[in-house]
Formats: structure tokens, C-alpha cells, sequence
């Protein structure tokens, strides 16, 4: 479904000193800098997949997402999305392909979303049944009814990112690209989104690629994960081989009622780290720890007061990669 072979992008930026006489300069001196953001990018995405695009900022994700839609020309490379050239047949693409930036909206700002919704229905060529009938199930499943008919800038962002949604989906796309979807959203309208994903993708099987750092989000929706930086691909398969195949450490603090110097603490297989400082007790520990067996251990000689139990971020993760050199 979406084909894409040794994809470079390299931003072009004119130099410029700051201050008027640096931009007057500007004018005249045609001095450039180079920015490759993605760098010899391979990956395929088969018909009715969930794969995660994931790395952290600046990582390369929204000029790749730009590319597949077709609003950024590729350096080199080659896309292909359900047959098509996105640069060069954007407009037929559009049918195929539905899209949300999670930072930037596609909502007419003063318009209520119902209007904006049907503007895009006519745009798209809907015909009123097929119209009538998407509608009424993405207002449901969204759970949107009642402020259809609100002006788009008085909407909160949860409100406002499942208008988004519902607006990429009205033509039936059979691609939905969603580019970080939940950022700045509480953990209960995440939730929902993820279940509307999962819905749409098993209802019209409808393949899905969404950019995100927010691994443990993804964990759970995504089939397989991609994932870049410096804008190449680090790591192409399921969340839970990326963890076996990383050094991915987990960060466990236990609080005690009183403090401890036991030396057996020290000497705790697979514990890269401790820190006891007065009564908190910190472990930074490899995969070969069970930390329930770590807890059941200290409670034996202690009283636990408190639990953190932390897993790597990505940006953890990647720096791990680094530190390791065990770059695939
Ligand atoms: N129009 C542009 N001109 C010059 N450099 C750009 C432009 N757009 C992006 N970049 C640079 O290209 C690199 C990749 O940016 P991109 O937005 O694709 O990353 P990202 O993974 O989506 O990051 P984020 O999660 O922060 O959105 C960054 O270093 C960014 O500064």
C-alpha cells in the first residue's frame, strides 16, 4: 500500500546575520546552509497494517509524513502510496488518503464543525446517503454530537483533535496518516482515540501510519513500529522486539519507612545502578530483573512505604543506542 525506497529529504536555508543589515545582506549574497532531515528512508506498509513512525524531535517524522502526502518534494528516493506519485498526483491521491497534524488543524476556525464537515463532503465529490451515513457513525463513535454545531474556536483540543478526525475520514480515505494525534491530550481522550484507531482500522480495514514519541501509547495499537533518527531508520518490527533488541532499562524507586546501609543491596544480579539516599532506595535495572521479585526481596528485611516503577522513554532508549554503538 505504501512503498517507500531510499527517501532523502535536504532543506535548503539562505544564511542570514541577524539584525537589518544581515537580511539586507541576504538579498544580495546567495549563501546557503543544507539540512538533510531524512536520510536514505526504505519501508513498506501493507493493506490494513497499524505501524507507529516514531522518534523524537527533529527525528524526521512530519517531513516524511509531507512526503507521503505530497506537499513536500522528495531530494531523491521513491514513493509510492496505493499506486500513486504523491508529489505528482496529489490531487487523485487526496481521495485515497486521509490526514491529521495533531499541531496544525484542517477545521475552519470560525465555522462550526458540522459546516466545515459538509464543505469537505462536497469537496471530496460525497454523495448526501453516503454522506449521511459516515457522519452519523463518526459523530458516535467520537462522541461529538453535541458540539457539532460550535464554532471550531471555542472547542477544547480533545474536543477539537476528534473533529479532526472525523474531518480526515468523511471521503472514506483507505489510508488515515495521522502525525502526533495526541499531543498536549489528557489520558482519557487518548484513550478514546486509540479505540476509535482500532475501530476504523477493523471496520473498513483501513491502513494507518501515525507518527509519535510516545511509545507506550503506541504499544498498544500499533502492529509494528518504525523507527527513525537523525532521519534514518534505527529499527523496523513489533514494539516488543525493538525492546528485546534495545537496552532498555527500568528505573525502580522504593521508598522505606526507615533508612537502610544493608551491603546485599549492592550486589543485586542485573541492577546496573543504586542510589540510597536516606530512605529512598533508587535501581536502574537491565531486562534480566524481575521487579517484583527485587520488591519481595527488599520487603523481606525493610517496610515498604512507596513504589516507582519507570521504563525507558524513547529518548532513553535512543540514547542507550548511542552509549551502545548497537545501532542495526
Ligand atoms: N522547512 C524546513 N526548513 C529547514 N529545516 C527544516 C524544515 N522543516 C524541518 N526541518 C528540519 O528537519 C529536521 C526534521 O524535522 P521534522 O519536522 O521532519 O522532524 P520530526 O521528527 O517531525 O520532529 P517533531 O517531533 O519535533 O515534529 C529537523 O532538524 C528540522 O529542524
Amino acid at each position: 500500500m505504501i512503498h517507500v525506497e531510499n527517501l532523502t529529504k535536504v532543506y535548503r536555508q539562505k544564511k542570514r546575520e541577524a539584525g537589518i543589515v544581515g537580511a539586507l545582506k541576504s538579498l544580495f549574497v546567495n549563501d546557503y546552509t543544507s539540512k538533510l532531515a531524512v536520510d536514505g528512508v526504505s519501508f513498506e506498509i501493507y493493506e490494513g497494517e497499524i505501524v507507529g513512525y516514531i522518534g523524537t524531535n527533529g527525528a524526521g517524522k512530519s517531513s516524511t509524513i509531507k512526503m507521503l502526502i505530497g506537499i513536500l518534494l522528495p531530494s531523491s528516493g521513491l514513493i509510492d502510496v496505493n499506486g500513486y506519485s504523491p508529489f505528482k498526483d496529489r490531487k487523485k491521491l487526496a481521495k485515497d488518503i486521509g490526514v491529521v497534524f495533531g499541531q496544525r488543524s484542517q477545521l475552519w476556525w470560525d465555522l462550526p464543525i458540522s459546516e466545515t464537515f459538509q464543505l469537505l463532503a462536497d469537496i471530496y465529490g460525497v454523495s448526501k446517503e453516503e454522506y449521511i451515513q459516515t457522519i452519523n457513525e463518526l459523530v458516535e463513535v467520537l462522541e461529538i454530537k453535541d458540539i457539532l454545531h460550535v464554532p471550531v474556536r471555542t472547542l477544547s483540543l480533545g474536543q477539537r483533535m476528534r473533529a479532526e478526525l472525523c474531518a480526515a475520514l468523511i471521503h472514506k480515505p483507505k489510508i488515515l496518516l495521522l502525525d502526533e494525534p495526541t499531543i498536549g491530550l489528557d489520558v482519557i481522550i487518548k484513550k478514546r482515540i486509540e479505540h476509535f484507531i482500532i475501530h476504523i482500522n477493523k471496520k473498513f480495514n483501513t491502513t494507518i501510519l501515525i507518527t509519535s514519541h510516545d511509545l507506550n501509547y503506541l504499544e498498544k495499537l500499533c502492529n509494528r513500529v518504525i523507527l527513525i533518527d537523525h532521519g534514518k531508520v534505527l529499527f523496523n518490527g513489533p514494539i516488543g522486539r525493538m525492546k528485546e533488541t534495545f537496552e532498555i532499562f527500568t528505573r525502580v524507586e522504593i521508598v522505606l519507612e526507615e533508612a537502610t546501609s544493608d551491603p546485599s543491596l549492592y550486589n543485586i544480579e542485573g541492577v546496573i545502578k543504586i542510589n540510597i539516599d536516606k530512605n529512598t532506595i533508587t535501581f536502574i535495572c537491565s531486562k534480566k530483573v524481575n521487579t517484583i521479585e527485587l520488591i519481595e526481596f527488599i520487603s523481606k528485611t525493610n517496610k515498604i512505604i512507596d513504589i516507582k516503577i519507570i521504563e525507558d522513554s524513547l529518548e532513553d532508549i535512543i540514547g542507550n543506542v548511542y552509549e551502545n554503538k548497537s545501532i542495526l
